[in-house]
């Protein structure tokens, strides 16, 4: 477990025995076989409502994040590393337990609702202003979110519709724009595998930054090498259940015997 000498830390987000479930409409499949009409019957006695199947991503998960941390999560495809942060960030519903949070958490790419009809300098000011930042204070970042993101290195792209970006491109003008503020939660699901290694080198160094200004991190990826280099803690989460949690030497070494990288 993790360190639990906790006293004089500040908890920001504390989750209590969450599940998440998702509900899929008309996922019965094969609609005219015999099997699938006999699925169907047994579904509905046991109290599902036609054509709609749970699938239960995340099963109990609890855990305290402290400020000044930086959090960690891995797991292989389909382990629930995106959903636990979608319920943090309040976008999806706990089906059971609670998560409670100390100021708003920023789910980097969904609080920043970029348009991609629009020019990515229109698209800064959006996302500042869904960032909750006053146009003074994007007026004065502005310069600072373009040069960060080297949207304009390789020429005057920042007066392009968004569509005109490669999808590397607009994850690190995405990530430039949520890296622009302070927060008291910032969540960045896989933004540092998508830039070129420069970008990764930058954008690694501002979470270090933004720790220091007394938030907290939470970082989803499946480079081993970015959780080394930003968290000090990691989660592991693997068919929606925490298998552990704890310093990142100890849980990387775990992992990377498990499955073998
Ligand atoms: N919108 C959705 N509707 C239904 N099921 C979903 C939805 N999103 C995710 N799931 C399911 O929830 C489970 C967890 O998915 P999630 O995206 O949280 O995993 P992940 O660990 O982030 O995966 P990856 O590493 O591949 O990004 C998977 O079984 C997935 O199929």
């Amino acid at each position: 477990m993790a360190d639990d000498n906790t006293s004089g830390r500040v908890p920001t987000v504390i989750a209590d025995d969450v599940h998440i479930v998702y509900r899929v409409n008309g996922a019965g499949g094969g609609k005219g076989s015999a099997t699938a009409a006999l699925s169907r019957i047994l579904r509905r006695g046991k109290g599902e409502s036609r054509g709609v199947r749970k699938v239960h991503a995340v099963r109990g998960v609890s855990f305290t994040a402290y400020r000044g941390e930086a959090i960690g999560l891995i797991g292989t495809n389909g382990s629930g590393k995106s959903t636990l942060l979608r319920a943090i960030a309040g976008l999806l519903p706990t089906e059971h337990g609670k998560v409670y949070t100390d100021g708003q958490p920023s789910l980097l790419g969904v609080n920043a609702a970029l348009m991609s009809d629009l020019t990515g300098e229109r698209n800064v000011v959006l996302g500042g202003l869904a960032m909750g930042m006053s146009r003074e204070e994007i007026r004065e970042r502005y310069q600072g979110i373009v040069d960060f993101s080297g949207i304009n290195e390789k020429g005057d792209f920042i007066t392009l519709p968004m569509r005109t970006y490669s999808s590397g491109m607009a994850a690190r003008l995405r990530f430039s724009i949520a890296a622009a503020k302070n927060h008291d939660v910032l969540m960045i699901d896989e933004a540092l595998a998508t830039g070129d290694r420069k970008f990764q080198i930058r954008s690694e160094k501002r979470i270090r930054e933004l720790r220091k200004e007394a938030g907290t991190v939470f970082l989803v990826s499946h480079s081993n090498k970015s959780i080394r280099d930003t968290c000090d803690r990691v989660l592991w989460l693997e068919k929606g259940e925490l298998l552990m949690d704890g310093p990142t030497d100890e849980v990387l070494k775990a992992y990377e015997r498990e499955t073998g990288k």
